[in-house]
C-alpha cells in the first residue's frame, strides 16, 4: 500500500522576489511540470544540507544567470500550502541587489512586473499571499481615540503629514454610526490629499456605506459572525486576531492580512495579556497570509517582526500623537 505520510511530505521551496526599480522578476513555468504554464517567482527545492539562502542563490543563478549576494536576502513570508498532490512550504525572500542581466536559462520566458499588475489567477494558488505581501506596506497605521469628527479629521491630517503611511485603518469605536460615516467621508478627502489608502473599521455595513474605501478591517467580534468574504476582491480585507484559531478563521474568510497581538504590553489596551515574539513566530509560521504584529510596537520593531515571519507592524501610538 502507498505510504500516505511519505506522499504528503512537505517540500521546502526557496522562492526569490528579485526587485529592480519597483518591478519583480517573474518566469513562466514549463507546461509539463507541477503547476505548469503558470507564472512563478524564480526558485526551487532546497537540497538536503542546504540553507534556504544558499538554495536561492543557486536556483536564481541556474534559472536566470543573476548573481544574488546572499547577505542581501531579506525574509518576505512563509506559506504552507497543500495542492492535494503535493504539500509545499514556500520560503520567500527578497533582494534588490541581484547583479547581471536576467535571461531564461531553462528556456522559460521572463518579465519584470509591478506587484499591482500581478493577477492571482496567473500564479499557483499558494502565491496569493506572496502577492499580498508585496503590495502591503510594512507599517500599518491605525488611528487613536477619536471622540469628535472634526477634531479627529484634523488630527488625522497632521499625523498623515508627519508619517505619510500608505494605508490607514480609521478606527473610532467611540463614535456612533452616523458620526463614523461623517468621519469616513471627511477622512477620505484627507487621505486622498495625502496619498494614503483608507481602510474602514467595523462590520460589513461600514464598507457598504463607503464602497470606495481601500478596504475593511474587521474587529474579531465582527469576523467571528461571518462565514465568507464580505467585500469584493479588489479591496483589502483585514482581521484583528489574538490566537492561531482566529487566524485560521480569517484565512477561511479570504482575508488579505491579519493583525496579531498584543505582542508587547500596550498602553492603549492595558488589560490584554501580551504574547511575546516566540508565540508570535509560532503562530505566524502556520499562517498562510501576511501578519502584522500589533501591541506596543513601532517602526523600530519592523525588522524584528519581519525576521519572525511577519509582514511588519501595525499600531497607533508611533504615529498618531505628536509625542
Ligand atoms: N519556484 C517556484 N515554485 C513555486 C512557486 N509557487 C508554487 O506553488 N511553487 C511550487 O513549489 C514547487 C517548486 O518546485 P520546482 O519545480 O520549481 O523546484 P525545482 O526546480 O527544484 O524542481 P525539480 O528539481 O523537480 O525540477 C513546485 O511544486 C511549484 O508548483 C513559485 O512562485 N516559484
Amino acid at each position: 500500500m502507498a505510504d500516505k505520510t511519505a506522499a504528503k511530505r512537505e517540500t521546502h521551496v526557496a522562492v526569490a522576489v528579485i526587485i529592480r526599480d519597483g518591478r519583480v522578476l517573474i518566469a513562466r513555468r514549463p507546461k509539463h511540470v507541477h503547476q505548469g504554464g503558470l507564472l512563478e517567482f524564480p526558485g526551487g527545492k532546497v537540497e538536503p544540507g542546504e540553507t534556504v539562502q544558499r538554495a536561492l542563490v543557486r536556483e536564481v543563478a541556474e534559472e536566470t544567470g543573476l548573481k544574488v549576494p546572499e547577505s542581501s536576502l531579506e525574509p518576505v513570508i512563509g506559506i504552507r500550502h497543500d495542492y492535494g498532490d503535493k504539500c509545499v512550504f514556500l520560503d520567500v525572500w527578497q533582494t534588490t541587489s541581484a547583479k547581471g542581466e536576467a535571461e531564461g536559462r531553462e528556456g522559460q520566458p521572463l518579465a519584470w512586473m509591478l506587484p499591482m499588475d500581478m493577477r492571482d489567477q496567473d500564479f499557483p494558488a499558494a502565491n496569493r499571499p506572496i502577492i499580498r505581501a508585496l503590495r502591503l506596506p510594512s507599517l500599518l497605521a491605525i488611528t487613536g481615540d477619536i471622540e469628535k469628527v472634526e477634531q479627529g479629521c484634523e488630527q488625522l491630517a497632521s499625523a498623515l503629514k508627519r508619517w505619510s503611511p500608505p494605508l490607514v485603518v480609521v478606527r473610532a469605536p467611540l463614535l456612533n454610526g452616523g458620526d463614523y460615516r461623517r468621519l469616513v467621508a471627511s477622512a477620505t478627502r484627507v487621505c486622498a490629499r495625502e496619498g494614503a489608502g483608507l481602510i474602514v473599521h467595523g462590520g460589513p455595513s461600514v464598507f457598504q456605506d463607503a464602497p470606495e474605501a481601500a478596504g475593511l478591517h474587521l474587529p474579531w467580534r465582527e469576523a467571528s459572525r461571518l462565514s465568507s468574504r464580505p467585500i469584493p476582491g479588489h479591496a483589502w480585507l483585514g482581521v484583528s486576531c489574538h490566537d492561531a484559531g482566529q487566524i485560521g478563521h480569517a484565512v477561511r474568510l479570504g482575508a488579505d492580512y491579519v493583525t496579531f497581538g498584543p505582542v508587547k504590553a500596550t498602553a492603549t489596551h492595558p488589560d490584554a495579556v501580551s504574547i511575546g515574539w516566540p508565540a508570535f513566530r509560532e503562530s505566524v509560521s502556520m499562517a498562510p497570509l501576511p501578519v502584522f504584529g500589533l501591541g506596543g510596537l513601532g517602526p523600530g520593531d519592523v525588522l524584528r517582526a519581519r525576521q519572525e515571519g511577519g509582514q511588519g507592524v501595525a499600531g497607533i501610538r508611533f504615529w498618531w500623537s505628536e509625542n
